[in-house]
């Protein structure tokens, strides 16, 4: 299961430019880890942007769901920003409540790293992700 998210993960160019990368993914749980740069991901303060917090979850989240219900899209998603977001890396951490089977329920917590493998709850979010069957080929 971890090939295969990791394998989903690659074919977003989004993620690509972010650095995503997923470190686990089975039975409802997602990790996500992503290094900071500081040239191109801050805002107006230098924290990691609001942009990137909610994509973090938001991946999280839809890889979590992807394990236990496949191809998904997320209809809804929600962020609560809990302390500037720093750190040398980001880890987001996905994971499904309730799958039914017309929607999966998940949460995700946004950590930054510290020096050292610290880690402090940076941002929580949550998404409703709906199983879908594979897009119709473009015409
Ligand atoms: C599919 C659903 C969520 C629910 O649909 P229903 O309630 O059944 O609504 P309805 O049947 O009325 O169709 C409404 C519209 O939906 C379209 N459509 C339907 N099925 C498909 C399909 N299979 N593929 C493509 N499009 C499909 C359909 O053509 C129609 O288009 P129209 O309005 O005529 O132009 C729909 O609201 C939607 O696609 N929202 C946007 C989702 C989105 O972009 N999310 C963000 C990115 S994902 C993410 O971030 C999470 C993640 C992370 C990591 C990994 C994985 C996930």
């Amino acid at each position: 299961m971890l090939d295969t998210i990791q394998a989903i993960n690659k074919t977003a160019a989004f993620n690509r430019w972010a650095g995503f990368e997923v470190t686990r993914a089975a039975d409802g749980e997602a990790e996500l880890r992503m290094q900071w740069r500081e040239e191109d991901m801050g805002q107006y303060a230098g924290f990691l942007h609001a942009g990137l917090i909610g994509a973090m979850l938001d991946t999280a989240c839809g890889f979590a769901a992807a394990t236990v219900a496949g191809r998904v899209l997320a209809s809804h998603f929600s962020v609560n920003c809990l302390s500037p977001a720093l750190g040398r890396a980001f880890i987001a951490r996905g994971k499904v409540v309730k799958a039914g089977r017309k929607q999966v329920f998940t949460t995700a917590e946004l950590y930054g790293q510290g020096d050292g493998d610290s880690l402090k709850l940076v941002a929580t979010g949550t998404a409703i992700l709906v199983p879908v069957e594979a897009p119709p080929p473009a015409k």
